[in-house]
């Protein structure tokens, strides 16, 4: 977690860069932070891509940058954000912010209540709030809408990615699965409903597999999940009957009939699986399930493409693999499941947009397009002069 945190902020933020503005999602399992910055303003003027001043406020070259802490080391956020004050502080006259935005932060998710009073007295800041399901909404039509290569299908192994036509964007189902998941059908900017949602998520993975297996990080969690097998532990539809298929009713000898199902007729003790191969049949329990209530509920509204968000995918293939099969599975090849790049980053997006700054993003702008993958965003913003 601290190597995440580290590695994305020396690659997010050059001594030269000036953080101007910073959003953050505080939830349940995750903090996640989005925050412009700048570079000097010599580069400023070099870099200039439409050179010319707007006629409400000028244009500045900078970068959104991604990084994740976790909630329950909120100090670690705390103190980040405090060591960039001093930066920021300067950076707001440098970069032609309003003064007034110092000490106010976007913030969503339930921390930005939770937390409210703990960021006035450390580091006298107020949280403005922006709401959680509107925050990913708006996270999600900024990234399908700017970065090009945002999404993907996950198909055998192999990530496709997919051309975002923004007039046949909507609507589209949003399956955030952070600690808990939340179903949104979006209908455009702004319109949108949660349809749905499941306690059974990302904090059912890790704090189950936590349990059971021992194991002390999420992403240990993960990798044993890679290493196992799940046949050792889920009872599939051929032990049931006799290594045979059950193809009246679709399923092969090789599907899962009951999750953890063969625990009870081996009457084995914990220590006697292998953590990985209960981490694999977790895994394989949440996803489906996910992936099934997701489409279910594109199903109940006609939707054609789900995108699935949150921090819980984490890029993980046998996690994207087992939600792409059963949405695949469920819908007889109807649905699509796709993922996104900037996944468990959407909330703060989000709350990022809030501002309303960014004016300059679509794939006109050729800095948008270069999106890298260690978490940052080349993007054009508007202020006010
Ligand atoms: N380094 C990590 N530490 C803890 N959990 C992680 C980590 N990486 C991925 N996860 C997974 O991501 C989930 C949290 O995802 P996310 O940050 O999107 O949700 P959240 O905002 O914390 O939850 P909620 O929206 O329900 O409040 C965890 O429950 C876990 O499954
Ligand atoms: C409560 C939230 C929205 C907090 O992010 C999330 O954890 C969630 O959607 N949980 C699922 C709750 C339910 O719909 O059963």
């Amino acid at each position: 977690m601290d190597g995440d945190r580290i590695e994305e902020a020396t690659l997010a933020n050059s001594p030269a860069d000036e953080i101007s503005h910073l959003a953050l999602d505080i939830g349940g399992s995750l903090i996640k932070m989005v925050y412009f910055s700048t570079g000097r303003e010599e580069e400023q003027q070099q870099q200039q891509p439409i050179g010319k001043t707007q006629k409400d406020g000028r244009l500045l070259n900078g970068r959104i940058s991604f990084l994740k802490f976790e909630t329950s080391k909120i100090n670690e956020c705390l103190d980040f954000i405090s060591s960039k004050q001093l930066r920021c502080s300067r950076g707001v006259q440098h970069s032609g912010f309003p003064a007034s935005d110092k000490n106010i932060i976007k913030a969503t998710g339930g921390g930005a209540f939770k937390f409210a009073d703990l960021f006035k007295e450390k580091l006298n800041i107020n949280l403005d709030k922006v709401e959680e399901m509107s925050s990913l909404v708006s996270g999600a039509n900024f990234l399908l809408k700017a970065v090009p290569s945002e999404a993907f299908t996950y198909v055998n192994g192999q990530r496709n990615y997919v051309q975002i036509d923004h007039n046949d964007l909507y609507p589209y189902l949003l399956v955030n699965i952070g600690s808990g998941v939340s179903m949104i059908k979006v209908d455009g900017d702004g319109k949108f409903e949660r349809v749905s949602g499941t306690s059974v998520g990302g904090g059912t993975f890790w704090g189950l597999g936590k349990l059971l297996t021992k194991c002390k990080s999420f992403d240990d969690l993960l990798e044993m999940s890679h290493q196992g097998n799940n046949r050792v532990i889920d009872m599939l539809v051929g032990d049931i009957y006799g290594g045979v298929d059950y193809l009246k009713i679709g399923l092969s000898s090789t599907a899962i009939a009951s999750s953890f199902g063969k625990a009870i007729s081996e009457n084995k003790e914990l220590e006697e699986y292998k953590p990985e191969d209960v981490a694999r049949s977790l895994l394989r329990m949440i996803s489906n399930n996910i992936g099934q209530i997701a489409y279910l509920n594109a199903l109940r509204f006609g939707l054609k493409r789900i995108f699935f968000g949150g921090f819980f995918i984490r890029g993980h293939a046998y996690t994207m693999d087992t939600i792409s099969v059963a949405v695949d599975f469920w819908s007889k090849g109807e649905a699509k499941a796709m993922f996104l790049r900037h996944e468990g980053f959407l909330g703060a997006l989000g709350a990022f947009m809030n501002y309303q700054l960014v004016k300059e993003f679509p794939n006109s702008n050729p800095l948008v397009s270069d999106l890298t993958d260690n978490g940052i965003i080349d993007c054009c913003v508007q202020v006010s002069s």
